[in-house]
Parts: structure tokens; C-alpha cells; sequence
């Protein structure tokens, strides 16, 4: 096999006894196709699809393999649904916010097709749980939103020798690709090393343009279909990037790096992905009380005896900032260019959306000799929801 894929890959599933005559009719656009037929729509009946995560992309692809006859759907998810997620989850609705992703995307595949099997995966998907839930499967769609997850994925299919279709959005630009290792490249060959902890966002701190998620959704499916019923060529060896600010696509040939060692077992990925190189010492922390009691006892802003800082993005900061706080996003601190501006004779209170960037800002200023550092437990969210209630009791 080329890297380029250019030999068709035997199809991935055996077929499923006749289609019923509804199953026919239901899914006669797709029997009429002459490379599909009636073998390929029975092939797709047949099929145990896996999703990991029913967020952005997890939502078209799983309404997708529903409607396209996939038999049996597993879905991996351990989130509620928020209001912010409705601007691209389409598979929940307002009834759903609040209450678990997986009992809104279940209610709305049965509502699609109550012939589908749907199992649901209340769990984070972590190396204890991933190879036996895998086991039961085809196929895996990678639909999650961190790179632990993504490398787990890749090592669970890849030790199981079962291919996966993977995808990711930011912003205006989504990415989709296959990785199998018995036939090809694996998402290690493309990215042999893990981002450095704090170098990317993830959409809830970065954005995305919430149609994208169709866009690459649509592409993940039609990748799981091409591989289920071995139609057509799959994007096995090449990597599609859609740049939907300026309505382009482009393809990345990724080769099988013959220098990285086979994957022999699973590992602790958040470790691996420098997740847990973040300090837990809660002696670092502040809590949103005790910043109170500094803000009201500093006096006027810019007379201030510690400074705040928030290490977001510039559009969360403008969305809501705790007040007296100045920007001074992680990339910038990562990279060392503010450390000039930066005082180390003041007391600095460093914070974020949920305390995660702001600890590694923190770690990272350490390194740099900072020694006078807190950062805020909880971030601008703690904030929120404990001066809301602040502001009740008065
Ligand atoms: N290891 C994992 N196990 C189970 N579910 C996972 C795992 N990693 C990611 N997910 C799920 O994948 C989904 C990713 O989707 P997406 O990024 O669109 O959602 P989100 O986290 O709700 O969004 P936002 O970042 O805006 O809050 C989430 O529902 C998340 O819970």
C-alpha cells in the first residue's frame, strides 16, 4: 500500500442478511448508487460504529451514520449540554441543556431511526476504558476535542489493529483524515510529538465557526461509509484542510515514518500531553473570596500593589473580564515576549476561563524566575457564579 492509497481497501464489514422492504425504500437514494447497492446499504446495516464525543463534530456525524443506515452507533461522551454548545452541537436542543449529551443525542437518533442501536458510553474515555470499548467495534470517529483523547484513540485503534477516521475544527479551519495502522499512517505520523500544555485552544476558548462542524462532520461520515462498505478511495495517506474563511481545501500526503516505534501499550496521555505538568499545589491557588478582598482593599486601578491578568484570548476577555485586569494571553507568556513588561516586584494574580491556562502561565513564569504568583482557582467562571451569589446575600 502507497502512501497515497491508490489500491482500494477491502470493505470493513460483512453485509447484514436482505434489507426489509422499508429498509429499501428508506434507503433507496443510496441503493439506487450503483457502487453502493444493495450490498453496500446491507454492509452499513452490519456495522458497529464508535463515536467519541457528541460535541461539534460528534453531532452531524452521528445524525449522519443514522440517517445513513449504520446499524449499531456507540457513543462516548461524559458532558451535559450548555446553552454555548447549541450554536453548532445540532443534535441537542434547548430541552437538552443541562442534562447529559448522551440522553439528548440517544433521543435524537431514536427519533431519526428507532431501528438504529444506540449504546451509550457514559464514561471519559481514558486508558482503562478504551481498548475492552473498542473491542466491540468496526470503526472508531475520533469527534473529541483534546489531544489526550486524539493519541489515546490512535494507540487503542492501532493496538487493535481497527481503523478510525479522525476530524478537528478551530475557528474558520477543520482538518479530516483515516488512520490505520495495519494499512498505513497513523495520527502519529503526523504529529509525532504532542502540542507543548498551553500552545492550543480548544473551541471554548478559541471559537469555532459552528457550521464547520458540518462541513468536516460530513466529510468524517463519508469517510466511515467508504471504509464500511470499501467504496471509493479513503483519505488513508492524505490529510484534507478546509480553510472556510477564504472557501479552501487543501490535501497533505502523510507518509508511514518507519523511525517511530509500533505502539505496544497505552499510556498516561494526559502525562503525555503535558496536562498533568501542570501544578496542582493548591498553594499556588487564590480563591475568588480572597481576590475580593484584594480588589477592595487595592484602591484606585493602576494604583494597585499586585497586578491581575487575565491569559485568555482577547475576544473571551472582551466577552467578560474581571474588572482591573489586564490581558496578557498565554501564547505571549509561553513564548517569553512579555516578560520585559512583566513586574517582579509586584504580587501577580493570574486567571482564566477555568484555572487551567492560568496554571500553566503560572509554572511558565516560574520557570522564568517569577516567585510572587497566585492564579485563580476556578478562573472567571468561579468569579461569575460566586460574586452572582455574593451579590444575592447582600
Ligand atoms: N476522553 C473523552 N471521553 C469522553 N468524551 C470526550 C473525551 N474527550 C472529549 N470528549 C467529548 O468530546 C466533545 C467535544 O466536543 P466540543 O469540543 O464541540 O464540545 P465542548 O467541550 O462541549 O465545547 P466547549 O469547548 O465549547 O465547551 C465534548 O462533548 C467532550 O465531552
Amino acid at each position: 500500500m502507497n502512501a497515497r492509497n491508490a489500491t482500494p481497501l477491502p470493505p470493513l464489514v460483512e453485509p447484514a442478511a436482505e434489507l426489509t422492504p422499508a429498509e429499501a425504500e428508506r434507503y433507496s437514494r443510496h441503493v439506487i448508487i450503483p457502487e453502493i447497492g444493495s450490498l453496500g446499504q446491507r454492509r452499513l446495516k452490519n456495522a458497529r460504529v464508535l463515536v467519541i464525543g457528541a460535541g461539534g463534530l460528534g453531532s452531524p456525524v452521528l445524525l449522519y451514520l443514522a440517517a445513513a443506515g449504520v446499524g449499531t452507533i456507540g457513543i462516548v461522551d461524559d458532558d451535559l449540554v450548555d446553552a454555548s454548545n447549541l450554536q453548532r452541537q445540532i443534535i441537542h436542543d434547548v430541552s437538552s441543556v443541562g442534562g447529559s449529551k448522551l440522553a439528548s443525542a440517544a433521543r435524537a437518533l431514536g427519533e431519526l431511526d428507532p431501528a438504529v442501536t444506540v449504546r451509550c458510553h457514559e464514561l471519559r474515555l481514558d486508558s482503562s476504558t478504551a481498548l475492552a470499548l473498542f473491542a466491540d467495534y468496526d470503526l472508531i470517529i475520533d469527534g473529541s476535542d483534546n489531544f489526550a483523547t486524539r493519541y489515546l484513540v490512535n494507540d487503542a485503534a492501532a493496538l487493535l489493529g481497527k481503523p478510525y477516521v479522525w476530524g478537528s475544527v478551530y475557528r474558520f479551519e477543520g482538518q479530516v483524515s483515516v488512520f490505520w495502522e495495519r494499512h498505513g499512517p497513523t495520527y502519529r505520523d503526523l504529529f509525532p510529538e504532542a502540542p507543548p500544555a498551553g500552545a492550543s485552544l480548544s473551541c471554548g476558548e478559541g471559537g469555532v465557526l459552528g457550521m464547520l462542524c458540518g462541513v468536516i462532520g460530513s466529510m468524517m461520515v463519508a469517510e466511515a461509509v467508504k471504509l464500511i462498505t470499501g467504496v471509493g478511495r479513503t483519505l488513508l495517506g492524505r490529510v484534507l484542510l478546509f480553510d472556510s474563511q477564504n472557501a479552501t481545501w487543501r490535501e497533505l500526503t502523510v507518509r508511514k515514518d518507519e523511525s517511530i516505534a509500533p505502539i505496544t501499550e497505552l499510556i498516561d496521555y494526559e502525562l503525555f500531553c503535558g496536562v498533568a505538568a501542570v501544578p496542582a499545589s493548591t498553594d499556588d491557588e487564590i480563591g475568588v473570596h480572597e481576590l475580593v478582598a484584594l480588589l477592595l482593599t487595592r484602591g484606585e486601578i493602576g494604583d494597585a500593589n499586585f497586578e491581575l491578568i487575565d491569559v485568555r484570548e482577547r475576544g473571551e476577555h472582551d466577552l467578560v473580564a474581571i474588572p482591573g485586569s489586564r490581558l496578557i494571553t498565554l501564547d505571549r507568556i509561553v513564548s517569553g515576549e512579555v516578560l520585559s513588561e512583566l513586574p517582579r516586584d509586584r504580587d501577580l494574580v493570574l486567571y482564566c476561563k477555568a484555572g487551567t491556562r492560568s496554571a500553566i502561565a503560572l509554572a511558565e513564569l516560574r520557570s522564568q524566575g517569577y516567585t510572587r504568583m497566585k492564579h485563580l482557582s476556578g478562573g472567571v467562571l468561579a468569579w461569575l457564579h460566586e460574586t452572582e451569589s455574593m451579590r444575592h446575600q447582600y
